[in-house]
């Protein structure tokens, strides 16, 4: 079996290709990192490291790739395909859709049984995502039956893996858990199941789940322990006040979604200090810059921290922890980040009502709104910028 990889990136070697490679496909990674697909084909493998006290390795073998920009190449491989897989964040997906696009129309031609795409994403159905936008390219006649030509499963991935800096670009050190969830409503017929990953009905417990704990819980450690000082998400876990901090911002999205989605209340928070645990893990560095990066992405109304905020308010929660982390994110600060540049120059020039209701959605009248100015001002007051 064959599958096409978009995205030789952390999660791309080190969880998808690797969870393929195990489940008996070949993996073809497609990048517009050349020095990265220029390794990838002379050594067609590369080593995975897991962040525990063994240090255990695997090879994964048999790999090759494709620049990005070559689509005829790309979109032949996809003719040879039976998955498409891609982890090159949420934003770029609108990128790759054209050479998938092509891929879809030349199977049809050959009349080959529909290919199953899959988005890897951290995003709310971000395969549905992808899925609108190769149907924007199609002839109207393949788009309205796109699903006899390619089957669009949505999915959660969580593996945390940090930026990587070894000689060998290719190695990756990922920790050892991972789930990687997947609908499987979409899933066609002809395919076996992965082995290695979980299948659900119905998906959305299982991201929201995902997002607003792992994601959520990683981005107040991220921003509220740059605002203490610290570079990496190890080092503020070992700050017990800032850990509490976390444990309460997830006790709140917690809360939502347990009176959202009926979860078990002592499941949940046992899921709560696992995810806590993680984030401690002493073979990892995990730089705050990497989980704070992207903030209006961040800040969006269905991303990590207004999402379950706004839910926990439907629920008449009180989501006090998760209006500071929004606050914190207009004071996050990371160098090489445009997304960051570009909110903190909107900020500058309108001020913060503005910059709240433009980057959150959150208008002035909404409570949250109101909430997040004021804890913005208070850290501000505290010195925090
Ligand atoms: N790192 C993690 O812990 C983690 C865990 C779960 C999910 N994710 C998600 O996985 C995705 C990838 O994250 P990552 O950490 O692997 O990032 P990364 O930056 O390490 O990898 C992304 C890769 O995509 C490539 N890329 C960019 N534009 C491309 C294009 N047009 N065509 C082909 N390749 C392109 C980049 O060159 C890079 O190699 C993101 O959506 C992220 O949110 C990350
Ligand atoms: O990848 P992002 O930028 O959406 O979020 C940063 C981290 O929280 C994220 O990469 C986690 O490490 C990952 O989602 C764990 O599964």
């Amino acid at each position: 079996m064959r599958a096409i990889h978009f995205g030789a990136g952390n999660i791309g070697r080190g969880f998808i290709g690797l969870l393929l490679s195990q489940a008996g496909y070949k993996v073809t990674f497609v990048d517009v990192n050349q020095a990265l697909v220029q390794q990838l084909n002379e050594r067609q493998q590369y080593e995975v490291q897991y962040a525990n006290a063994a240090q255990e390795r695997t090879i994964v073998k048999h790999v090759d790739a494709i620049v990005g920009t070559e689509l005829t190449q790309v979109s032949e491989a996809i003719i040879a395909a039976d998955i498409v897989t891609t982890a090159v964040g949420v934003n770029i997906l609108k990128r790759i859709a054209p050479a998938i696009a092509e891929g879809i129309r030349q199977r049809m031609k050959l009349h080959l049984p529909p290919l199953t795409v899959i988005a890897c994403e951290n995003a709310i159905r971000a395969t549905s995502l992808l899925k609108q936008e190769i149907a924007a390219l199609l002839p109207e006649e393949i788009s309205a039956n796109l699903e006899r030509f390619a089957r669009f499963p949505d999915a959660a991935v969580d593996r945390i893996v940090p930026l990587q800096h070894h000689d060998d670009p290719l190695f990756v050190t990922v920790e050892p858990f991972y789930e990687w969830t997947i609908e499987s409503k979409h899933w066609p017929r002809q395919l076996p199941f992965i082995h290695n990953a979980h299948y659900v009905e119905q998906l959305d417990p299982y991201i929201e789940r995902k997002l607003f704990t792992v994601n959520t819980g990683h981005i107040a450690a991220a921003y509220l322990g740059q605002l203490k000082g610290y570079t990496t998400i190890q080092e503020a876990m070992q700050d017990a006040e800032l850990e509490m901090e976390v444990r309460t911002s997830l006790l709140e999205t917690g809360a939502a979604l347990i009176a959202h989605y009926g979860l078990k209340r002592s499941e949940h928070e046992a899921y709560i200090e696992l995810i806590i645990e993680r984030f401690k893990n002493p073979y990892i560095t995990d730089e705050i810059a990497r989980v704070g990066r992207s903030p209006i992405r961040k800040l969006s109304p269905q991303d990590r921290l207004v999402r379950p905020a706004m839910l926990a308010q439907k629920y008449g929660i009180e989501a006090h922890t998760l209006a500071k982390v929004i606050a914190a994110a207009f004071l996050f600060h990371a160098e090489d980040d445009q997304e960051t540049q570009e909110l903190q120059h909107y900020l500058q020039k309108h001020g913060i009502d503005a910059a709240i209701e433009r980057f959150t959605g959150l208008a002035a009248n909404e409570p949250l709104h109101g909430k997040v100015k004021l804890q913005y001002e208070q850290l501000k007051a505290q010195g925090k910028k």
